[in-house]
């Protein structure tokens, strides 16, 4: 496991010094996939066949590179959550409607890594289209937490995170609509970017809630994600939503000084709710970024509170929008006995989805409905409006936010499936950020009286994810939080 517990600076170093192989890399992965996936179950598919190639294939042209043409993750094997599409492999969402597709082609961010030399050696769990908080959704059972097997590694990219996490993924890219990064890096103890919307190309990543969706990366250490981001980020003719704007070296500022910088603290992400374990570690950690330099101030985002119901119209909307491609015509799974068309389409589609994912096209098609969408869907786009205006006011006086992650950390199986609301709120804080469309990173802060790690949430703004890197990286190395769960 010594390899895959290193950085992917060094990872890369090690390769182009020729002191590791690639098939050597990939070998010591596979082998620690096979330790760890009877109690974590964090992988759907593993392909294995395919990466012992394109290992093997590495190795012999490595013998005919110099050093300097190496490039950034020549024979490094990245994990892929599973709505992201990875060329001929199969891609399932963690459905039954998809369980037997394969996908036809690369997302752009997969194309952007395979240039850059990258092997992809499995597609991680999530919740069903990435639909919960929680990877119990996943139609392949549940993903569990590396720090205690009975509890939860988050949602919806659990599964990158606990993969991370164990160390049996070098580092995964998942994706966020309310929260799916963060909140899983922060209850399995590991990093997660949120990029801001416009950032990173979404072609080739399964749609949930378009307005929303933003693929970023989850690794053990903060470096790594600007390494990756770095890889990931820019315009793309394939996706209309992405933006036009200048690519900064995210490595380039990791370590600049953070002395006089302003931080501000939400009052209102301070409440009752919150575990007093996890204010107290956030807390703790401003303390830290305060001795550092950074002038702290309260701040207010005063329509945070509408955050969660107005996430909870506008995404289901997308969503049953969205899904509607998933009829039995153009995807794999179709019902086996129907009267004519239209049957064929509902018993699909009642079969082949799950509890959550309807719940959610009811609830998208309800509020889009010709009598209800003026109350629901117009009322919360309008919200939506003045949440993404609270933040523009406080980045007038602050550089970035400082919040938790999550109001708790990683909680028991089974403990919030009967209630969706209690579900839902636990992305009360990660929320927000996906309706302004602002990029935030969760990195671990400590662990609370049960040994479970603790996420510390910082918010950038827009197309700024450099200052938050730099903040987070700092703040990484003052903490020194050790995020190894023994497994
Ligand atoms: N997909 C996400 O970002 C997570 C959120 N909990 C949801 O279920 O919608």
């Amino acid at each position: 496991m010594e390899l895959l517990n290193k950085p992917l600076k060094e990872l890369n170093r090690l390769i182009k010094e020729k002191e590791v192989k690639p098939s050597e890399l990939l070998k010591e992965l596979l082998d620690r996939i096979e330790e760890t996936e009877p109690k974590l179950n964090a992988y759907i598919t593993v392909c294995e066949e395919e990466a012992v190639k394109r290992a093997e294939i590495a190795d012999r042209e490595l013998e005919k590179l110099s050093k300097d043409e190496v490039p950034e993750l020549f024979g490094i094997p990245i994990s892929i959550k599973d709505n992201i599409n990875v060329e001929n492999v199969r891609m399932t969402c963690a459905s039954k409607i998809l369980e037997n597709f394969i996908s036809p082609y690369d997302a752009t961010v997969v194309k952007k890594l395979r240039e850059k030399g990258a092997i992809f050696a499995g597609k991680n769990n999530l919740d069903e289209f990435a639909m919960g908080s929680s990877t119990e959704t996943s139609y392949f059972g549940p993903t569990r937490n590396p720090w205690d097997l009975e509890r939860v590694p988050g949602g919806s990219s659990g599964g990158s995170a606990a993969a991370v996490a164990a160390r049996s993924a070098i580092a995964s890219l998942g994706s966020d609509t309310g929260g799916s990064i963060r909140q899983p890096a922060a209850l399995c103890g590991v990093v997660g970017l949120k990029p801001t919307y416009g950032r990173v190309s979404r072609f080739g990543l399964t749609a949930f809630a378009s307005s929303l969706d933003q693929i970023g990366p989850i690794t053990k250490n903060v470096e790594d994600a600007a390494y990756l981001l770095n890889v990931i980020s820019g315009q793309d003719a394939k996706d209309a939503t992405s933006a036009r704007v200048p690519v900064p070296d995210f490595l380039a500022g990791l370590n600049n000084e953070v002395k006089g910088l302003k931080a501000g603290l939400p009052k209102e992400y301070f409440v009752e709710g919150i575990e007093p374990e996890v204010k107290e570690k956030v807390l703790e950690a401003v303390k830290k970024l305060e001795s550092l330099g950074v002038e702290v101030e309260e701040i207010s985002l005063p329509h945070t509170e509408y955050a969660v119901e107005t996430y909870y119209i506008i995404a289901p909307a997308e969503a049953s929008s969205n899904l509607g491609r998933f009829d039995g015509v153009r995807y794999t799974y179709r019902a086996k006995d129907y009267k004519g068309l239209v049957d064929m389409f509902c018993k699909t589609r009642a079969e082949g989805f799950g509890d959550e994912v309807k719940r959610r096209i009811m609830i998208g098609t309800y509020t889009l409905s010709a009598g209800y969408y003026d109350a629901y869907y117009l009322k919360a786009q309008k919200v939506r409006t003045l949440i993404y205006q609270d933040f523009e006011k406080a980045f007038e006086k602050v550089d970035f936010i400082v919040t938790p992650t999550s109001p708790t950390t990683a909680f028991k199986l089974g403990e919030k499936t009967a209630d969706p609301i209690k579900m839902y709120l636990s992305d009360i804080f990660t929320i927000a950020v996906n309706l302004a469309g602002l990029p935030a990173i969760s990195i671990p802060c400590g662990f609370d009286g049960k040994g479970l790690p603790i996420g510390l949430q910082i918010i950038g703004k827009a197309f700024d994810e450099a200052t938050i890197l730099n903040v987070a990286n700092v703040l990484e190395k003052e903490l020194k939080v050790n995020n190894l769960p023994e497994l």
